[in-house]
């Protein structure tokens, strides 16, 4: 059994705190469905045309109609394209989801209870997801142990960089404005793991499906397997 000394925890979202099929089968089907019908409300909308516009750019489409980027915007989805204007996208379209009650967030118990515990003993707690910074905060604010936005205090996403390479793990080290080995970072991926540690972070592989190959980086199967020191 390893401990960790940490001053920072910095967890991914999809197959660490949550089933990768909550988001593979209710949220992604829930904004492919209704992502037609969104832009063609809202395209003229500031924060949405921003958005599209941004979506012909990396397209490099930048005459692009809105029918042809509602295609290219579902191809995408389909693809799990982590690019930035659609994960904000989605994030707009899942919000009238968890407000209307349509889903809550999925959390492994394990995670709420881990994630619970080291916030109380003064950890530093932040989320690193490809889902947009909104997205993170409607996930964890409805989530299936109610809202657990409290627990976090730092929130990154794409625009921090991919996820998968070094130089976004040494932003987000600047930000928190720690050494790298003070931060533990949490990964069902290993690429992202890799860059994590590239940069001097700790590493900790989610191994939530037996099927997951294990790699060189310390694997647990629930963040029950975790121990941590907090440093003061
Ligand atoms: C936070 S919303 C759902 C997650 C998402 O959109 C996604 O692409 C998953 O990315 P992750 O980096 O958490 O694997
Ligand atoms: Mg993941």
């Amino acid at each position: 059994m390893n401990t960790h000394k940490i001053r920072a925890l910095i967890t991914d979202i999809e197959g660490t705190t949550t089933d990768i099929a909550f988001v593979h089968k209710v949220l992604f089907p829930y904004a492919r469905a209704e992502l037609p019908t969104f832009l063609r409300a809202q395209a003229e909308q500031p924060q949405v045309a921003a958005e599209l516009r941004a979506a012909a750019a990396l397209a490099e489409r930048p005459e692009a109609t809105l029918e042809e980027l509602i295609d290219l915007l579902i191809r995408w989805i389909d693809e799990d394209r982590k690019a930035t204007p659609l994960k904000n996208l989605q994030g707009q379209i899942w919000k009238a989801g968890y407000e209307n009650g349509d889903f809550h967030g999925h959390v492994y118990p394990d995670a709420h209870q881990g994630l619970s515990r080291w916030h109380g003993e003064g950890a530093q707690l932040g989320v690193y997801s490809s889902g947009s910074i909104p997205a993170q905060k409607l996930l964890f604010g409805y989530s299936d142990f109610g809202d657990m936005r409290p627990l976090f205090q730092a929130w990154f996403d794409t625009t921090t960089g991919p996820k998968r390479e070094v130089a976004s793990y040494r932003s987000i080290t600047r930000e928190l404005d720690l050494s790298p080995a003070d931060i533990l970072f949490l990964s069902d991926v290993t690429a992202e793991l890799d860059a994590a540690r590239d940069a001097g972070l700790q590493t900790i592989h989610l191994v939530r499906d037996e099927s997951i190959t294990r790699t060189d980086h310390e694997a647990v199967a629930s963040f029950d397997d975790i121990h941590l020191e907090i440093a003061a």
